[in-house]
C-alpha cells in the first residue's frame, strides 16, 4: 500500500468501525405552501467503512436530493443524518458548509466542473482543504502533487483552472480531492458515465484503491447495469423512498420490488434479454396501482 493510502486508512479508523453514513427516516420537501412536494420519504440507509453502494432510480426518483441532502445543501422535514459518527442532522449552513470544506465527505459530480471550484486553479483546489486542516502550505503543496500522480495527472495541471481541463482529468482531479483530505464518504453522481473507456477503467481502478483504504463510496446512477458491478448494495429509488435495498447479486438475481424488475429490463447486459413491452407495461401498471 502506498504512503498516500495508509495516511488515508489513519484517518478512516480513527473514530473506530461504526457506519460512515446513517441515514435515518428522512423526509425532505422542496417548495412551500401549496407548492411544497414531497421528494424524499422515509430513506433509511446504513453504509460501512470501505462499502461500496449504488443508490438507482429513474429520473425524479430523487437521488441527487439524498445526495445534496447528504451533503447539506438541502434542509431535511424530518429524520437524521449521521456522518463519521457526528450527528448532523440540527446543523445550520456554516456547520455543514465548515464539514464540506474539511472534506469528511467529498462529491464528484455528473458534471465535475460543479465539483471543483471554478475561479481555483487545480493547485488551490487540492491545497486548500489541507490548509483548513491546519497543514503548512509548502507540505500542503507537495501532497497535492503527489496525490496528483497517483490518479496519473502531470503536475503541468496544477497552475490551470478546471475550466482548461478535459473532462476525465477533472473528474480524477475531484477523485484526487476526496484523497487529499481523507474523505471518508466520496458520494460520485453518475460518475464515469461522461467518460471514455480509457478514463473509466483508470477512474475505476482509482475508486478500487479509495476502498480498498476504507473510504466508502456511493454511486449515484440511474442505470443498474452500470453499478452493478461495481457496488456491494444497491439501493433501489422510486418516487422519493427506498423500495428495495440487498447486495447486488440478490438485486439483481431477485429482484423483490415490481420497480427493480422494471429497472433490469431496461439493463438487458445484466440478465441477457431485456423485458418485452408487454411486461414493462404490466410492471408500470402494478406500480401506479
Ligand atoms: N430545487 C428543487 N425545487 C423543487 N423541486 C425539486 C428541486 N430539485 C428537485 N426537485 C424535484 O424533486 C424530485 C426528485 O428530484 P431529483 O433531482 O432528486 O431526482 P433524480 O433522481 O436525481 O433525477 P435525475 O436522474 O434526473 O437527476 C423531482 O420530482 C424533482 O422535480
Amino acid at each position: 500500500m502506498t504512503t498516500a493510502a495508509t495516511e488515508t486508512k489513519d484517518a478512516v479508523h480513527e473514530d473506530g468501525p461504526g457506519p460512515v453514513l446513517e441515514v435515518s427516516g428522512l423526509d425532505v420537501h422542496y417548495g412551500r405552501g401549496r407548492k411544497r412536494r414531497r421528494a424524499l420519504h422515509g430513506v433509511t440507509l446504513d453504509i460501512a467503512p470501505g462499502e461500496a453502494v449504488g443508490v438507482i432510480g429513474e429520473t425524479g426518483s430523487g437521488k441527487s436530493t439524498l445526495a445534496r441532502t447528504v451533503l447539506g445543501l438541502v434542509p431535511t422535514s424530518a429524520g437524521s443524518i449521521r456522518i463519521a459518527g457526528e450527528d448532523v442532522s440540527g446543523y445550520g449552513p456554516r456547520q455543514w458548509r465548515d464539514l464540506r470544506r474539511r472534506g469528511v465527505i467529498q462529491y464528484v459530480f455528473q458534471d465535475p466542473l460543479r465539483s471543483l471550484d471554478p475561479d481555483l486553479t487545480i493547485e488551490d483546489s487540492l491545497v486548500e482543504p489541507l490548509l483548513i486542516q491546519g497543514v503548512r502550505r509548502e507540505e500542503a503543496a507537495l501532497r497535492a502533487r503527489s496525490f496528483l500522480d497517483r490518479v496519473h495527472l502531470t503536475t503541468d495541471l496544477l497552475a490551470r483552472l478546471p475550466g482548461e481541463l478535459s473532462g476525465g482529468q477533472r473528474q480524477r482531479v475531484s477523485v484526487a480531492r476526496a484523497l487529499v483530505t481523507g474523505a471518508r464518504l466520496v458520494i460520485l453522481d453518475e460518475p464515469v458515465s461522461a467518460l471514455d473507456s480509457a478514463n473509466r477503467v483508470q477512474v475505476l481502478e482509482i475508486l478500487k484503491e479509495l476502498r480498498a483504504s476504507g473510504v466508502a463510496l456511493v454511486f449515484i446512477s440511474h442505470d443498474l447495469g452500470s453499478v452493478a458491478g461495481t457496488a456491494d448494495r444497491i439501493a433501489v429509488l422510486h418516487q422519493g423512498e427506498l423500495v428495495e435495498t440487498g447486495t447486488a447479486h440478490e438485486v439483481v438475481n431477485q429482484p423483490q420490488h415490481p420497480y427493480t424488475r422494471l429497472l433490469l429490463g431496461s439493463a438487458p447486459t445484466l440478465r441477457g434479454k431485456p423485458a418485452d413491452r408487454a411486461e414493462r407495461e404490466a410492471l408500470r401498471a402494478l406500480l401506479s396501482a
